[in-house]
């Protein structure tokens, strides 16, 4: 098996056009305008047609949680429902892999689309598009139910879902009794009842507070563990897209900007409009102690040869450490004591960096691969709090 049929879903050279005038040819025209470089306002602007997406590239590799970000208008919601051709790209390939092969939807006949949209591809919506004459268990069992399943493998296929988002007190209820939450919830039971591997989700938290969309966020992640769908979920929060990402892609008017893991979008922005996104981020959930860390080897070493860590030396071979000619204890973190040094695991946030500064009045250290690998202090975590490394485009 090829590594490119791995991906669940891959968007080619994907371009989608609105045709608002209805001329003949206007889409034809747009394209070869589209080619010529021109943008998607003087396009508007001579033709009436709108660019929704124009030259998109996007791998979504099975099992990740891949984020379309970007402001409003910026293009995620029609890539997003290219995947199951609500939106038919005039151009490009929209492929689905199934580990052996691709098959392209949008050019795909009618059944296969149909036997798609059944088997492998469900839709969670912002207004989450349940029906109110129904209860929640009838909601949940709706697409099995259209799929002809058996009313009595459909129950307990529903009761399965239902416990797993925690709403199995609720089978029996009509979706108007449950809080905005827990009708959210339904939703995404819904879309795991059926079973499909690629789950497709547009703003499905951001009608909800911000509590309510937090425990939402860490259940999808905490289901996600353990089903391993493929998903891919628009938002225009970056807290949100760097908190659940595998991988965030960052779109602009109708453009891909750039794709990459959390880190890359947080550390290594490819331009200043992605930058722009990154200062605006709560730094603390989404930092970690890698990123923050003064690496032990762009230390100086002091005449003794420890490694002079500004307000304590160190020396990593013999994990040992002093302050002010004092040797201080060194303790893993969950077995530190007041007056020792902690060390932290390399992906521990910089929330709890802080925390833990504050607590102990010392720097961290932070192991990486089993080895002490870097240290931070203050200035470290001030910097990474004001955002100098991160605001840098190569
Ligand atoms: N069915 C449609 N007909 C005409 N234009 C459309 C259609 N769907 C989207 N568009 C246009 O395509 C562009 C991209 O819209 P889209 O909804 O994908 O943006 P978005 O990034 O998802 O924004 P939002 O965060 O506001 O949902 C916009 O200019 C929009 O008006």
């Amino acid at each position: 098996m090829s590594e490119e049929v791995n991906a669940a879903l891959e968007f080619r050279d994907v371009d989608i056009l609105f045709d608002r005038g209805n001329r003949r040819g206007a889409i034809e025209a747009a394209l070869a305008r589209l080619d010529a470089g021109e943008t998607r306002e003087e396009i508007g602007r001579a033709l009436k047609v709108t660019v929704g997406v124009a030259g998109a590239n996007l791998a979504v590799a099975r099992g990740e949680i891949s984020v379309l970000m970007g402001l409003s208008g910026s293009g995620k919601s029609t890539l997003l429902r290219a995947a199951n051709r609500l939106n038919r790209p005039v151009r490009g390939e929209v492929r689905i892999g199934n580990g052996l092969a691709w098959l392209d939807i949008a050019r795909c006949d009618d059944d296969t689309l149909r036997t798609l949209r059944k088997t492998r591809i469900a839709m969670v919506f912002q207004q989450f598009g349940l029906l109110p004459w129904r209860t929640v268990r009838d909601n949940v069992g709706f697409g099995l139910e259209l799929r002809g399943m058996a009313p009595a493998i459909r129950r307990d296929v529903v009761a399965e879902k239902l416990d797993l988002v925690g709403l199995s007190n609720w089978a029996d209820a009509y979706v108007h009794e449950l809080s905005g939450g827990m009708q959210q919830r339904v939703g995404l039971a819904r879309a795991f009842a059926t079973d499909a591997d690629i789950l497709l989700m547009d703003e499905p938290f951001s009608a909800l507070d911000p509590l309510i969309r937090r425990k939402l966020q860490d259940e999808l992640m905490d289901l996600q563990k353990r089903l391993k769908k493929t998903i891919l979920f628009v938002s225009h929060d970056i807290d949100e897209a760097l908190k659940i990402g595998s991988r965030i892609t960052i779109m602009r008017e109708g453009r891909i900007v750039q794709t990459g893991t959390p880190d890359d979008i947080a550390l290594r922005p490819v331009n200043a409009y992605v930058a722009e996104f990154i200062r605006h981020m709560n730094p603390l959930p989404t930092i970690v102690a890698t990123a923050v860390m003064r690496r032990f080897e762009d230390l100086p070493r002091l005449a003794d040869g420890m490694l002079d860590g500004g307000r304590i030396a160190v020396a990593p071979e013999s994990a040992t450490a002093r302050l002010a000619g004092r040797p201080l204890p060194i303790r893993p973190h969950g077995e530190w004591q007041p007056g020792a040094l902690c060390v932290v695991p390399a992906q521990l946030s910089l929330g709890e960096i802080v925390a833990l500064r504050q607590r102990s009045g010392l720097p961290v250290l932070v192991e990486v691969d089993g080895r002490l690998a870097g240290l931070c202090d203050d200035a470290d975590i001030l910097q990474a709090l004001c955002g100098e490394a991160r605001f840098r485009p190569e």
